[in-house]
């Protein structure tokens, strides 16, 4: 059976669930379940702390986990990652009173606080900059220098309000970008079932990721029409009763919609529509 670890509270919580449940597994329905196994699909499901779920993988304790990429690389566990799952996505970066710091050179001689002190400690050293001290917080970070533990951050940033309130700025590159990842062990051979689990998600992700477009064209725009849609081997192309037009079905990128519309609108297609798609395997 196997053993797959999911984060039990936290920003990655609820999302791996839904895509847990998408994919066609049972999930708990009380937060406090912390052990469920889904025998149809003879998967077993641990709820974790996201920070811990990389610890059980590295141990071999169980086969395989989410967590996000940050958790990942700051836990220094002999795991890898598997499959990115497009969810939870944020970068890591530095930030400091605005105006205090432009350069990640900058932090030379001053304390950095973060909850992710071994990412932080290895990016600083690969850089050859050494800080006066690594704080470690479990959290609300952006407090810190206004609290006078620390001079300078390092933190997850996604929409960046968390950081504009406590009147910091990033500076530097970003240290890493991060999302929503499925993890292995690093040596251990492929476990029993990962194959399958590994397509349904993936057919998730497909189905999130891209629309089905269909639409009308007259057969001599078919070949202008289709050079904006190719889908991922070649669209679908059937010839209408009217004998002088066709139906084209493609897959399209969801964020792409509009635009491709737009094109296909100008090359002469009409009845053009657009359908969610609901599962996958490709
Ligand atoms: N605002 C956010 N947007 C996207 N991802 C986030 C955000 N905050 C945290 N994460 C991601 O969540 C993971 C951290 O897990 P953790 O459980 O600490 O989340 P959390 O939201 O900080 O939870 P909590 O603060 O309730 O403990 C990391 O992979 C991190 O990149
Ligand atoms: O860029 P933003 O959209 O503002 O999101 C980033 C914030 O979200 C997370 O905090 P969380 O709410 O998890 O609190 P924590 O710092 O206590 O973990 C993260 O640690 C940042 O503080
Ligand atoms: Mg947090």
């Amino acid at each position: 059976m196997l053993r797959i670890a999911v984060p039990n509270k936290g920003s990655l919580s609820t999302p791996a669930t839904e895509m847990l449940r998408e994919a066609g597994y049972r999930q708990r329905r009380d937060n406090r379940e912390l052990v469920l196994t889904d025998v149809d699909n003879d998967v077993e499901f641990f709820f974790l702390r996201p920070r811990d779920v990389a610890v059980y993988v590295g141990a071999g304790t169980v086969d395989v986990g989410i967590t996000g990429r940050d958790l990942l690389l700051d836990s220094g566990a002999e795991a890898v990652e598997h499959l990115p799952l497009g969810f939870a996505g944020s970068t890591f970066r530095f930030a400091a009173p605005a105006g205090s710091a432009t350069q990640v050179e900058d932090i030379a001689g001053k304390r950095v606080a973060s909850s992710y002190t071994t990412l932080v400690a290895g990016y600083l050293a690969r850089q050859g900059i050494e800080p006066s001290a690594i704080v470690h917080l479990d959290g609300a970070v952006e407090s810190s220098v206004r609290l006078g533990v620390a001079d300078v951050i390092a933190d997850v940033v996604e929409t960046g309000s968390t950081l504009r309130a406590a009147g910091m700025e990033v500076f530097g590159e970003p240290i890493l970008r991060s999302e929503a990842v499925m993890i292995r062990h690093a040596d251990q051979d492929e476990p029993v079932g990962l194959d399958v689990l590994t397509r349904r998600l993936q057919g998730v992700i497909t189905a999130r990721e891209y629309v089905l477009l269909d639409y009308d064209v007259p057969m001599e725009l078919v070949d202008a029409a289709v050079a904006v849609t190719p889908g991922f081997e070649s669209p679908t192309v059937s010839p209408l009763h009217n004998g002088h037009s066709a139906a084209v079905r493609s897959m399209v990128r969801r964020a792409d919609t509009n635009r491709v519309m737009d094109a296909l609108y100008e090359v002469g297609a009409r009845g053009i529509l657009v359908t969610s798609i609901l599962a996958s395997r490709l």
